[in-house]
């Protein structure tokens, strides 16, 4: 596909954080422009008036979802709560079957329907598309982004368990079974919609688990691990924490080695890995990354650690829930299924302090 004239994108869910995300980024991309803007709650409003940080940008409306016209679009991100897309994407891809998707949220992650099902309650809706949805790991799977016409963006604690976890189990150089990720998140990563719990009142000076042990984001791991072990399923511990920041993941991951392996051996693996990625970065041995080092930026920051019990290692990794953890990937997901530049509107530098 080439490009004389700029890529034209439209953003389903543009009211919510992660679409108000995409305008933030896609003002800076040399190569797209926006056709379209939907909202549910807020259709007919100016985005000015749903997010006066984007007031003096030159943005359509927000419409409804029935009054877009797809073919307006080569390309469509999808920010809509999961389970409300598959049809959604269904109706899109047979109006305009040459649009280009990237959708954001959980459904068309899994690619086993059983699964589906299983953790999200419901039998999946576009079972046809979702035989073709790609992974969008851009990192690890970005041959296969290349092709696609419809990616499933990863979840935020998924991409950012994953980044480190993935190279090490395929390098045999931890043991894939039995890992257990530590996550914690800002607030923005549970959408802007009103909710009790993520009152200011209810988040602020404290912290907590939640969805202990039953957290749906646990098969989307599992289902990268397993891949990374040769398709011999796996099975990881994973317990998100909410905690008093807007953005922001970090998650720590402990593993065991395999082996006579050492903790300098994962540091040279994933060092070696992510050398030539513009957006992971591995940090010296035995430096613990920050959220706020990456916080607007579509980067992955991984550190490495000795355990003092033998024959273990940890693994801290963070992102910007809101950026590599989903509007930043999706960018680098459409760049790379458009063969534009991969970084293409996505190099800031974190904001600091
Ligand atoms: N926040 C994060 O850090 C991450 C989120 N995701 C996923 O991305 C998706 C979007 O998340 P986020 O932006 O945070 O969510 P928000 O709750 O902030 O936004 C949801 C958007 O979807 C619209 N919407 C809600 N219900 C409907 C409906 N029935 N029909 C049409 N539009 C609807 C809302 O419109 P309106 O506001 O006008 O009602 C809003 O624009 C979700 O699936 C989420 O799980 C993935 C990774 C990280
Ligand atoms: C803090 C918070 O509530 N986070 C969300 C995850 C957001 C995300 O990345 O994932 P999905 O796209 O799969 O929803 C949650 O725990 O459900």
């Amino acid at each position: 596909m080439s490009f004389t004239e700029k890529v034209k994108v439209g953003v389903l869910g543009a009211s919510g954080y992660t679409g108000a995300e995409l305008i933030r980024l896609l003002n800076l991309h040399p190569n797209a422009e926006i056709a379209f803007l939907t909202a549910n709650r807020f259709a007919g409003q100016r985005m000015a008036d749903v997010y006066p940080h984007l007031s003096h940008l030159d943005l359509p409306d927000l419409i409804a979802i029935e009054e877009a016209d797809w073919k307006q679009a080569d390309v469509i991100f999808c920010g809509l709560p999961h389970g409300t897309t598959q049809e959604t994407i269904k109706q899109v891809l047979s109006e305009a079957p040459e649009s280009k998707i990237v959708d954001l949220s959980a459904d068309f992650r899994l690619s086993d329907l059983d699964t589906y099902a299983e953790w999200y309650g419901h039998a999946h809706q576009a079972p046809e598309l979702q035989a073709e949805a790609v992974y969008g790991l851009t990192e690890i799977f970005r041959d296969a982004v290349a092709g696609a016409r419809l990616v499933g963006n990863p979840g935020c604690y998924t991409t950012a368990a994953q980044l480190p976890l993935i190279p090490l189990i395929e390098a045999g150089l931890i043991e894939a079974d039995g890992v257990i990720i530590d996550a914690k998140s800002g607030v923005t990563g549970a959408g802007r919609s009103e909710k009790q719990a993520n009152l200011h009142a209810e988040i602020s000076e404290g912290m907590h688990a939640y969805a202990v042990g039953t957290h749906r984001h646990a098969c989307e791991i599992e289902q990268g691990l397993t891949l990374a072990n040769g398709g011999k399923a796996v099975m990881t511990c994973f317990t998100p924490h909410l905690v008093p920041m807007n953005r922001g993941i970090l998650a720590t991951s402990y593993v065991k080695l395999t082996g006579a392996e050492s903790h300098e051996s994962l540091h040279a693996c994933l060092s070696e890995r992510y050398d030539s990625e513009p957006f992971v970065h591995v940090m010296s041995l035995g430096v613990a990354p920050a959220t706020r080092e990456v916080r607007g930026t579509n980067q992955c920051r991984i550190g490495v650690f000795a355990d003092r019990v033998p024959g273990r290692a940890i693994l801290v990794s963070v992102i910007d829930n809101l950026v590599k953890g989903a509007s930043g990937q999706a960018i680098q997901n459409m760049n790379v299924m458009l063969g534009l530049e991969e970084t293409a509107g996505l190099d800031q530098v974190a904001m600091f302090p």
